[in-house]
């Protein structure tokens, strides 16, 4: 028998938090996250979690002389941008489940989420409820993935074990229009769009309003206030640096969009192709023309500016010409490769942004000799997780 859940019970809270981060994190971007429990989800506990976890960020890297770290909090519930569940079956009936890894048989079975922003929160129980009432669109459904904006849009994927045929076809179109949201169908080789496969993110920062492409699929930033936080947080640290930016690991263009205003000239790079689309997308979207974007891996950049191999993807680009000043990293958890923390050495400022303070230590180390931390911030980009996202300033040693 499952167990039945209104968000998080008392009990068993901790154990959610685990069974969920892996896929909400691991499915999109490619990196997990550690999945040990904090003490309790509860609300009232978050200030002294989230201070317990800046604690240990400023105890890891005391060895560095860590400025005191700027902390910014998430909203302690409805913070959730993303959201995974694996479907329940029980006769008639289909329900979110998720499941403690200490009991991965017992299926808990969720009515609502909590950390779920408020598109998420307002869809899952009309959506559980459709699905019960539809033949085509609950059979063998496995996974249902919630992705939403700050500026209220959504979009659901509906993953099943069976190919998808006109009937389910009819009944999503229907589903769609009746929720008002994106909706993806998707099975072995399949993936049927009902709607766009993107959503538009819109949001004020620093007196302009931005607005972003978010790719299905693709690298978006989970928490969606503070993913605000640390781009306000990277402006004001950029702020009258002037020349120019390199930044790497640039997703959809999530930084870029806020930094180029601040620099003369920005090249940016990333790997991943449909997000370069969507980042080429996003700077278009808002007016900014002073970046050129390059699809490349950090290590080929990083070997193009050492003066390696002619890279044909570089030939439109005089890497001469620029006047960097300023490296912007926001690596995956692997954090900075050999090649590029090389290449950070020459930058006089580094901005980063990591996801995984380990390997940010080991970065930070590498480049010890050579760069101070001039300052320092925490973004609690998961509540009640152990998982901290960190942002540092690195400048370059005088003499
Ligand atoms: C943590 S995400 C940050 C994305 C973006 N800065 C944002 O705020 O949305 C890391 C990005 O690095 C990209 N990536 C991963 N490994 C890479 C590599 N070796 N070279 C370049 N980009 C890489 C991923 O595709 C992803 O878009």
């Amino acid at each position: 028998m499952p167990q039945r859940s209104m968000g998080f019970p008392a009990a068993r809270r901790q154990a959610y938090i685990p069974a969920l981060i892996p896929p909400l994190i691991g499915s999109a971007v490619g990196r997990a996250v550690c999945a040990m429990p904090l003490p309790s989800f509860d609300p009232a506990d978050y200030p002294q979690q989230l201070a317990s976890k800046v604690a240990r960020y400023k105890a890891e890297f005391a060895a560095f002389d860590l400025p005191e770290p700027e902390v910014f909090a998430s909203e302690p519930q409805a913070y959730r941008l993303r959201a995974e569940f694996r479907m329940w079956h029980t006769g008639d009936r289909v329900d979110y489940a998720m499941f403690d890894p200490a009991d991965p048989k017992t299926a808990i079975v969720l009515d609502t989420f909590a950390p779920a922003a408020p598109p998420i929160a307002a869809a899952m129980p009309r959506l559980r409820d459709a699905l019960i009432a539809s033949e085509p669109l609950k059979r063998k459904l496995f996974q249902v993935d919630f992705l939403a904006t700050l500026s209220g849009e959504l979009m659901i994927t509906l993953v099943y074990h069976r190919p998808l045929d006109e009937a389910w076809e009819a009944a999503a179109a229907g589903l769609a229009a009746e929720l008002g949201v994106q909706l993806i169908g998707r099975s072995r080789k399949q993936k049927i769009v009902l709607g766009r496969d993107w959503l538009l993110e819109a949001f004020e920062l620093d007196g302009r309003q931005l607005h972003y492409q978010q790719l299905d699929g693709s690298f978006t930033q989970p928490n969606g206030g503070v993913n605000r936080k640390m781009l306000g947080w990277a402006r004001a640290r950029a702020a009258g640096i002037g020349g120019d930016l390199l930044e790497l690991y640039c997703g959809n263009g999530n930084f870029t969009v806020a930094l180029a205003p601040l620099f003369g000239r920005v090249l940016a790079t990333e790997m991943s192709k449909p997000s370069v689309r969507a980042a080429e997308y996003n700077l278009e979207a808002n007016g900014v023309a002073n970046v050129t974007m390059v699809r490349m891996a950090s290590d080929e950049i990083s070997d193009a500016l050492a003066g390696g191999r002619e890279y044909r993807r570089m030939k439109d680009v005089d890497l001469a010409a620029y006047n960097f000043t300023t490296l912007f990293v926001d690596p995956p958890r692997a954090g900075l490769d050999a090649p590029t923390v090389e290449l950070a050495r020459g930058f006089d400022n580094i901005l980063y942004i990591s996801c995984n303070p380990n390997t940010l230590r080991d970065n930070v180390a590498a480049l010890q000799a050579t760069h101070r931390i001039a300052a320092a911030a925490a973004f609690d980009q998961f509540p009640y997780t152990h998982h901290l996202e960190c942002g540092l300033l690195l400048v370059r040693r005088a003499g």
